[in-house]
């Protein structure tokens, strides 16, 4: 079969401006997006942003109040057309995946299936086969553990072959050292079936590790979209870092393009004199020195001048330590994070720098 450059680069889901409300209140507000085939769009946000209203309108089983849903290039639901949901091609994996307990496992994969009885058997054995758990094809879910029903789940799903996949935090019922792995093994299997997937969570670890696109959602609203790494270095707001990590906030009003902070002047290009500004890093991005009689290290150009704290707390984190500090020139708290074991004394004074290429510097809101 030829393929034209508009079936690689058409998307296989796109939405257009879905709006949802409830009770007057715009739930999901003016979403679009778009996802090619083989691809996987983590949609990330916290908790009651919208997430799960924008698949449950995907799906079929809620409607969108304006706004359209396309699958390769065809309209599947405006406000006057709808095409029901067992005939959009979309499959759904959920936390709670809900296998049939009286169906065996081979008959849970070939329960949406259509063809003859010798077809179907083709592809459930090829799917139990792919997901390692042929042997399991006449037992019952009740039999299995919950990472193989999960197994089972993602084959039921895919059996059909649909052209898009919604998954809704669907790892979140296993435990963490199960999940690694099947959300591994999922992925690999969603691309090898060339399934466009949108995968809700709120988890952003879960989300750098699955995602070739992640849309940050937030009351409603897509706020930045854009691959992991992207996001990650270039996020839109200071809410975008702090979604990824613990975060600083240094406080400052802006004079002829620079800021004036503990440590050191910040350049803020593009914002007026007066507009206030707030400096935003990770606790990764800040360096540590002992106090020597009063002074700390010499300033750098990358790390500015140095500022100096008490320690209030320090925590092991694992492969990390977590140190918290009480800052002399304003008495805020700012946290550092240390490689290894380093856990200094409550009340220890030492100086720290920041990292100027990982700042993020914002127009403070509101
Ligand atoms: N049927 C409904 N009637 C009224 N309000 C609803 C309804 N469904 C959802 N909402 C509200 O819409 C908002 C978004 O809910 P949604 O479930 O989409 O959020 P979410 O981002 O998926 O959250 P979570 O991560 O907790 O599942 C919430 O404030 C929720 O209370």
């Amino acid at each position: 079969m030829n393929i034209t450059p508009t079936q690689i680069t058409q998307p296989r889901l796109e939405i257009r401006n879905l709006i949802r409300r409830f009770e007057g209140k715009a739930v999901v507000d003016d979403v679009s997006l778009s996802i090619l085939p083989g691809h996987v769009t983590c949609l990330l946000g916290p908790s009651g942003c919208g997430k799960s209203t924008t698949l449950r309108m995907i799906a079929g089983v809620d409607m969108q109040d304006s706004g359209q849903i396309y699958v390769d290039g065809q309209l599947i639901c405006d406000t006057q057309f709808r095409v029901p949901p067992e005939r959009r091609s979309i499959g759904l994996m959920f936390q709670d995946f809900a296998l049939f307990p009286h169906l065996s496992v081979g008959d849970n994969v070939a329960f949406g299936l259509s063809g003859t009885k010798a077809e179907k058997r083709k592809r459930v054995t090829e799917l139990l086969e792919r997901v390692g758990l042929l042997h399991f094809i006449d037992d019952y879910p009740h039999e299995l553990s919950g990472g193989e029903q999960q197994r089972v789940a993602l084959a039921r799903a895919l059996a059909p072959r649909p052209r898009v996949m919604l998954m809704d935090e669907p790892f979140s019922g296993l435990d963490n050292r199960l999940r690694d792995g099947i959300r591994d093994e999922t992925l690999a299997l969603l691309k090898e079936e060339g399934t466009s997937v949108l995968l809700v969570t709120h988890e952003p670890e879960e989300a750098m590790r699955m995602a070739d696109e992640i849309a940050l959602m937030r009351g409603g609203r897509i706020v930045q979209k854009g691959a992991p790494y992207n996001i990650y270095k270039s996020p839109a707001d200071k809410e975008a870092v702090a979604f990824f990590s613990d975060i600083n906030v240094l406080q400052g009003n802006v004079q002829g393009a620079l800021v004036d902070t503990a440590f050191g002047q910040f350049l803020a290009p593009g914002v007026p004199d007066g507009g206030a500004v707030e400096i935003v890093f990770r606790p990764q991005h800040v360096g540590i020195d002992f106090d020597r009689a009063g002074r700390g290290p010499n300033p750098t150009e990358l790390q500015g001048m140095p500022a100096r704290g008490t320690v209030e707390r320090a925590r092991f984190m694992g492969s990390e330590s977590l140190v918290e500090f009480r800052m002399d020139h304003d008495g805020a708290v700012l946290k550092a994070t240390v490689p290894n074991v380093f856990l200094p004394k409550v009340g220890t004074a030492m100086w720290l720098t920041v990292r100027r290429d990982r700042c993020f510097i914002f127009p403070r809101k509101g």
